[in-house]
């Protein structure tokens, strides 16, 4: 995927506020990139605009040689809420993409992807019977059932207590080594992204632009204690003085 120069001015009824500011880069194929910044540098925006959900002021972003101005079939988009249907049970929130697009149920695939992230047997259950990390491997299944090539994900563990997120943070290592899908993952921890990423691409805020990218060539796959040895820390503290040094003393990141 490919974001030239994409500029996103908001217009709200107390004026217009500039949310993004001729953002350029190149998503390689297969790469996990995570994007990582304060709170309303325009992290969700650009991601939003990356999946056809809104319209940019100025530049362009494509996948191949396809303008992205609306949802793509080859692009799928988690979110911190799982946003399950709660009056459907798993199955049936499973399906729903392909009852969209009036398409077959593949349940091979749909099947494979239940028993790889363990929810297998549980396609009865409702949302409200699963806990927030089974709802999050739903949503997962939900948006690999129909194979994109790539994955927009949005603070997607955010909500989720420290031992969930490992192994959430662990289940998406593999996924991303066994089908090397395109990831985009936005979040707020500089260790998540560190951990998951091959590029870690950090914005500043007001307009959002891009600050730096760091190359990540820790080899995989990452254990999760790999982020108490020095050499992480190291990294983090890397990128964290990078942030320091570009930001206002208002904005926050979290260091976990
Ligand atoms: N629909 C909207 N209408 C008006 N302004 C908006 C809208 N959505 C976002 N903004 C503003 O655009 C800027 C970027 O917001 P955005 O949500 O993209 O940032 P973010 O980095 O994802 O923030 P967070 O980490 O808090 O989710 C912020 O100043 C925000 O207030």
């Amino acid at each position: 995927m490919v974001i030239a120069g994409a500029t996103k001015y908001y217009q709200t009824r107390t004026g217009s506020v500039h949310a993004l500011d001729n953002v350029s880069l190149d998503v390689r194929d297969g790469e996990f990139l995570c994007i990582l910044g304060p709170s309303g540098c325009g992290k969700s925006t650009l991601l939003w605009s990356m999946g056809g959900l809104h319209g940019l002021t100025d530049g362009e972003i494509r996948l191949g040689a396809e303008k992205i101005i609306k949802p793509h079939p080859e692009i799928a988009m988690i979110f911190q809420d799982a946003n399950l249907l709660p009056w459907r049970n798993l199955a049936a929130n499973i399906a729903l993409p392909f009852e969209l697009k009036r398409k077959p149920v593949d349940q091979q695939r749909i099947d494979m992807l239940l028993k790889r992230v363990n929810l297998w047997g549980f396609e009865s259950k409702f949302p409200r019977e699963l806990s927030g990390g089974m709802q999050q491997r739903a949503s997962i299944v939900r948006s690999l059932s129909v194979n994109p090539s790539l994955l927009l994900m949005d603070e997607p563990f955010g909500a989720l207590d420290a031992f969930t997120r490992d192994e959430m943070n662990l289940l998406i290592q593999e996924i991303w080594m066994e089908t090397g899908k395109t990831i985009v993952f936005i979040t707020h921890s500089i260790s998540e992204a560190i951990f998951l990423a091959d590029r870690v691409v950090v914005m500043s805020a007001r307009p959002g632009r891009i600050a730096s990218v760091f190359d990540i060539d820790i080899p995989r796959p990452r254990p999760v204690d790999i982020q108490t040895r020095p050499d992480f820390i190291e990294r983090v503290l890397h990128i964290k003085a990078s942030i320091d040094h570009g930001r206002s003393p208002s904005d926050g990141l979290a260091i976990t």
